[in-house]
């Protein structure tokens, strides 16, 4: 495989690898939004349960003083009487600073903080019109007043007074203590924004300014208008309600619809224990990819060095191959070579001779065959010396190069006698041959020592006869022939007929 496709699996499997470490780390995240959403829901849904607790409560506390006035309203109780009866059930209900009786036309008529009630006019507050307006209004939640009884800020709840006929006698109000409130929408998470509202936008409680509460921003509002027309119960945005930024929000309208509890939760908070895991994720991403890398590195070398052995291995092997063919072919021409002359040897001949011998045979061709002997070989050597011999023989293995043809076999027999084959030659043509050869040994000059040697040779031929089984019979006839050269004289050439007699 090459490096480019290494490559590109090893891109393969890290991205793969990358895409599921994001994956996981996707579905942290998504689970950790999951649960922000449910704190932040149950946060809301405590205080709204809190809320509407605390509303019945007071709500009970109204009626009970509505209905003992309602019952004593013919006989006209004293303020005295008034007073202990508001007294008695504010003891009974510390969320309220103080409960008030006010009359038909909302001038203050008693209070449980003090006695005798002091001359306030209380008729244009919200919670005193809204109860003289309607005579069936049950619960009213006030917007949050500074007392002009206690001075205090406070939260005004009312219930209206009604006689037998359902004439208007006057109305009873609470003031509820901001910090009860308060109380409802605590014990809240870390980043936690809890906030109680009134219809119409009123900040009644929040978590976490406890004094100054913002009245609902224009999201909020926006969600009591859709809510109004939709009637939606719960409604959970990914954009935060009360604070800024993205995060988790929850909407939760009361069940008389008179106030709503909305909590949101910021990304940062909700994200917080992912944020903190996410290092880890990273350095294990980092560290999964780097030992990727460096698995696949690794892997890559080892099959590279592998692949490189095995070559080395195929090219050492190759070269000890050619190296043994040469060998094999020197060898073969040292066995087949003639070490002084470099012509071929005896058993070269005789292995090519015979094989020349047997076409011919086989196929009545003609053949010749001659034997070389140098003449006085001897005298030569004791006159120049042994290397004078053997120059004389070197240069006479040059002489037959220009003479003979490339397909004839010429080899140095031993000593100074040397033969020849001579392929497709009849008696007069190897006749013609062996005079040729004769006159270029008489004119080779050997120069040696200074000086320059000549040679004659002496040639016996015999060609190839039906009865002939083998190079060894020509090579006998051409033997004997040779002996009747030399004792003709020497330098000439005689043949030895086959036993057809013919040349
Ligand atoms: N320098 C040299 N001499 C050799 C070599 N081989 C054989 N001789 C010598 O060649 C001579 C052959 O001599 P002879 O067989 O008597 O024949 P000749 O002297 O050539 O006489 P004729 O053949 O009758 O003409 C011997 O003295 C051998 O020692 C060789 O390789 N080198």
């Amino acid at each position: 495989m090459s490096a480019a496709r290494w490559a590109i699996a090893g891109a393969i499997v890290l991205l793969v690898t990358d895409l599921l470490l994001a994956w996981v780390l996707w579905n942290e995240r998504e689970r950790a939004l999951e649960r922000g959403q449910e704190s932040v829901t149950l946060a809301a849904a405590t205080a709204l349960r809190r809320a509407e607790s605390l509303f019945e409560l007071l709500d009970r506390t109204l009626s009970g003083v509505s209905e003992v006035v309602a019952a004593r309203a013919s006989t006209a109780p004293d303020d005295l009487y008034l007073h202990r009866l508001l007294l008695r059930r504010n003891a009974i209900t510390p969320a309220l600073v103080s409960i008030n009786l006010i009359g038909a036309d909302g001038r203050l008529l008693s209070t449980s903080r003090t006695y005798p009630a002091p001359p306030i006019d209380l008729s244009d507050r919200d919670y005193v019109k809204a109860q003289i307006d309607d005579w069936n209004k049950g619960l009213f939640l006030g917007s949050p007043v500074t007392s002009r009884l206690s001075g205090i800020q406070i939260v005004p709840i009312s219930r209206r007074i009604n006689n037998d006929g359902g004439r208007l006698i006057g109305v009873v109000s609470g003031a509820i203590d901001p910090h009860y409130l308060h109380d409802l929408v605590s014990n809240g998470a870390d980043g936690l924004l809890l906030g109680i509202f009134r219809r119409d936008g009123h900040a009644l409680a929040c978590l976490p300014h406890r004094e100054e509460c913002p009245d609902a921003p224009p999201q909020v509002k926006h969600m009591i208008d859709s809510d109004l027309e939709g009637g939606a119960e719960a409604e959970i945005s990914k954009v935060r309600l009360l604070g800024k930024g993205r995060g988790i929000s929850v909407y939760l309208p009361s069940r008389d619809g008179q106030f709503f509890v909305v909590a949101d939760l910021p990304s940062k908070t909700l994200l917080a224990s992912w944020h903190a895991n996410l290092p880890v994720f990273l350095v294990i991403a980092l560290g999964g990819n780097v030992a990727l890398m460096v698995i696949g590195l690794y892997a890559y070398r080892q099959v590279t060095r592998r692949r490189q052995a095995l070559d080395e291995l195929a090219a050492t092997n190759r070269e000890l191959e050619d190296r043994v063919r040469e060998r094999t072919r020197e060898l073969h021409r040292l066995a087949h070579t003639d070490v002084l002359t470099g012509a071929r040897n005896r058993r070269a001949f005789m292995d090519e001779g015979e094989a020349l011998f047997a076409l011919a045979h086989r196929h009545h061709r003609d053949l010749a065959v001659m034997v070389l002997d140098v003449d006085r070989f001897k005298s030569i050597n004791d006159r120049y010396g042994h290397a004078g011999g053997d120059a004389v023989l070197r240069a006479l293995a040059t002489v037959p190069d220009s003479v003979l043809r490339t397909s004839d076999l010429f080899a140095r027999f031993g000593g100074e006698e040397f033969a020849i084959v001579l392929p497709e030659t009849d008696c007069m043509g190897a006749m013609e041959v062996g005079q040729r050869l004769l006159a270029a040994f008489r004119e080779c000059e050997v120069p040696h020592d200074g000086q320059v040697l000549r040679f004659t040779v002496s040639i016996g031929l015999s060609v190839i006869g039906p009865a002939d089984a083998s190079l060894e019979a020509l090579l006998q006839r051409a033997d004997l022939a040779l002996y009747r050269a030399k004792e003709s004289g020497r330098d000439r050439l005689e043949w030895t007929p086959a036993d057809s007699g013919v040349c």
